[in-house]
């Protein structure tokens, strides 16, 4: 087999230039007793290669099922209607199974919320990385494997020896989570997807995990997709953001324009009521009303009802996700506001 510089063939973007994942059209179902509900919503999104980016938007905006929709392991009753997911120039969603086996974790590897939890109790660590690396590649050496299992647990400061010894019942949460992050990256893959990975644990550990594998990516400059509800965390590690809303992405840019120039006012909204970047806790400012119904049909655009600034045309037309800078992309109708003489 050839080495995989040679077989990765990247994929080229007008708006952010090298990119490894696209994805058009993407709709993701959940087929309820009460009706269909869309968690992602006709979305288009492009994945900026050998970067970080951060998803970020409020509960249930659909963080976790976009990421897991990409690995094709959205959670039942859920399913991908519609779409295509473009890696390496191939479709995901047109994948046969084995080829798809092959994609997951050699390819891209997730870590998920709560990831710890799928450590297999009755097993030590050592033990389910050589299972993990054995199916996956066939020829490895014992000592070849020691070296990356070692190699991995430094990278995420833990000391290899003890740890690989160990069952998960003897680590701390903490410790889980980040053995689950090295465990991710045990195949190579060019693209890692972290799904909120320090939800459940305590705020000091978030961050330092949140250095850690902002530390990782410094060293190995693999692609990442960061979702987590911290903006501010975001802020400090990525080199992107996108921000979903109601199933889709309303915003995308590089970290300094999103954070000095933000076009959409839920990005606004977001950034002003984040608790860490406003210094006083009187300048927050909570963002008013509720959630979209995913259930309804929404008439012009999703954010309509809770915008400070909306007019006529956002009840009645859809915003589409258009450039509005430069590596800056928004959904929203304000955009034109100056080239239509408001
Ligand atoms: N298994 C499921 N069954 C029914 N509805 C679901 C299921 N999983 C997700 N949903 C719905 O899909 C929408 C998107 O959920 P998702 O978990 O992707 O959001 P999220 O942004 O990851 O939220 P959080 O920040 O809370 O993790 C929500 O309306 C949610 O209720
Ligand atoms: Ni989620």
């Amino acid at each position: 087999m050839p080495p995989k510089e040679q077989i990765t063939s990247s994929m080229k973007s007008d708006v952010f230039g090298e990119i490894s994942l696209k994805i058009e059209d993407l709709c993701v179902d959940f087929l309820l007793s009460g009706g269909d509900l869309r968690a992602v919503y006709h979305l288009d999104f492009e994945l900026p290669a050998h970067k970080m980016t951060g998803l970020v938007g409020e509960s249930g905006s659909g963080k976790t099922t976009l990421t897991s929709a990409i690995l094709r392991s959205v959670s039942t009753p859920g399913e991908i209607t519609q779409g295509k997911i473009f890696f390496e120039n191939q479709d995901v969603l047109k994948l046969s199974d084995e080829k798809l086996r092959r994609f997951r974790w050699n390819e891209i590897a997730m870590v998920f919320q709560a990831a710890q939890n799928s450590l297999n109790p009755s097993m030590t660590i050592q033990e389910q990385f050589a299972e993990t690396i054995m199916a996956h590649r066939k020829n490895i050496s014992n000592k070849e494997m020691m070296e990356i299992s070692r190699k991995l647990l430094k990278q995420v400061k833990l000391e290899p020896e003890r740890i690989l010894r160990s069952y998960p019942h003897e680590l701390s949460g903490g410790m889980k989570q980040r053995v689950m992050i090295a465990f991710a990256q045990l195949l190579d893959p060019p693209v890692l997807l972290l799904d909120e990975p320090t939800t459940a644990l305590d705020v000091i550990t978030q961050d330092y995990i949140f250095t850690l594998i902002k530390q990782m990516h410094d060293q190995t400059h693999n692609t990442m997709l960061l979702s987590t509800h911290d903006i501010a965390i975001v802020a400090r590690v990525c080199d992107y953001m996108a921000v979903m809303y109601g199933g889709r992405i309303v915003e995308m840019g590089d970290i300094f324009t999103m954070f000095e120039s933000p076009l959409h006012p839920y990005t606004q909204m977001l950034i002003k009521a984040a608790p860490s970047l406003v210094g006083e806790l009187k300048e927050r400012v909570a963002i008013p009303g509720s959630a979209p119904d995913l259930m309804k049909h929404h008439e012009g655009c999703i954010f309509a009802d809770r915008c400070p600034y909306c007019y006529d045309r956002c009840q009645s037309e859809e915003p589409k996700l258009k450039v509005v800078g430069e590596e800056h992309l928004a959904a929203c109708h304000r955009a034109d506001i100056g080239k239509e003489g408001r």
